[in-house]
Formats: structure tokens, C-alpha cells, sequence
């Protein structure tokens, strides 16, 4: 796995740093800082304890944890979460509880969301009168069919 040095501070020192669970793994897991409950369909901000600086050409992305999501229905609402390689302030991750039923009980040091660190670049936009062609053109929104689904559900 090809590897960037990223400066890491840690607010709250008692917190690990980001750490990647399996070699090969591509998000690093984050903590919360804070115990908190997050009812059924409830959202909450925590805190991972760290800050960063990305170099530039790189960003962040916050995403859930699918274990937790499969099991308790625990999400990010904003996901992927985007940290910019200026932000210096503390990574958040705002969760959602999207189980009907359950809440969801989180402690101090629990890893509730990884953190994908990707190149990127900044598009040049070059506004033109008409777009070229392709074989997709302008269809969307299931334009390729596959949707049984539908039928079985809408009848
Ligand atoms: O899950 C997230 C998403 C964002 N951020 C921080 C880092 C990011 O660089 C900054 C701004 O994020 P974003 O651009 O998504 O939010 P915004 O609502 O557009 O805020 P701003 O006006 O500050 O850009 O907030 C987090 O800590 N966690
Ligand atoms: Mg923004």
C-alpha cells in the first residue's frame, strides 16, 4: 500500500490515533471521545480527539463502519464527511442512529468511523455551448434497467 506522511495532533491524549485495523486496510478508525446514546433516529456530534494536516492534493473522507451499521444501524449522516487539507481543527463525525427501534450506546474510545485519506484535484471548469457526445448521454436514474425490484414492490 503506497503510504503519505500526514501531520497528526492530538487533542485529547489519551485517545489513540487513528489506526488501520488490517494491513491493506483503506480507513483508518476513528474513536469517539465522548460516551453519548443516540436514540432511534437521532443524530450526535463527537469528537475523535485529533487534528490533522493533510497535505495538499489530498483530503479526507469520514466514513461509517459497516460492522456498526449492519448491527445497530449506526451511520454518518454527512458520509462521506470531507476534511480538507486546511482544516486544522478537531476531525467530528456527526453519527445517526438509523434504527427504528434501539438506541445506540457508545463509550469513550469506541471506534465508530474510519478515515480514507485519497489524492484529489481541483477541476478547472471550461464552460462550453455544447457538451460531447456519449454513449450515456443524458440518461440516469436507472436509464440501464436492472430495477425487478420495482416491479415486485410497485406492482
Ligand atoms: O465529517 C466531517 C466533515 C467536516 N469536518 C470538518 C473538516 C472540514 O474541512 C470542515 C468543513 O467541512 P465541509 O466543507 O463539509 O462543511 P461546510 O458546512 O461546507 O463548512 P465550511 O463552510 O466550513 O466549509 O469541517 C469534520 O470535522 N468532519
Ligand atoms: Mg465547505
Amino acid at each position: 500500500m503506497p503510504s503519505v506522511e500526514v501531520l497528526l495532533s492530538r487533542l485529547d491524549p489519551a485517545v489513540p490515533p487513528p489506526a488501520y485495523a488490517r494491513p491493506g486496510d483503506a480507513g483508518a478508525d476513528l474513536v469517539t471521545t465522548t460516551d453519548v446514546v443516540i436514540e432511534p433516529g437521532e443524530r450526535a456530534v463527537v469528537g475523535t480527539g485529533i487534528a490533522i494536516a493533510l497535505p495538499e492534493g489530498y483530503a479526507g473522507f469520514v466514513h461509517p463502519r459497516s460492522g456498526l451499521a449492519a448491527r445497530v444501524g449506526l451511520s454518518v449522516v454527512n458520509t462521506p464527511g470531507t476534511i480538507d487539507a486546511g482544516y486544522r481543527g478537531e476531525i467530528k463525525v456527526c453519527l445517526v442512529n438509523h434504527d427504528l427501534r434501539e438506541p445506540v450506546v457508545l463509550t469513550r474510545g469506541d471506534r465508530i468511523a474510519q478515515l480514507v485519506v485519497q489524492k484529489v484535484e481541483h477541476a478547472v471548469f471550461r464552460e462550453v455551448d455544447e457538451l460531447p457526445e456519449s454513449v450515456r448521454g443524458a440518461g440516469g436514474y436507472g436509464s440501464t434497467g436492472g430495477h425487478d425490484v420495482l416491479a415486485r414492490t410497485e406492482g
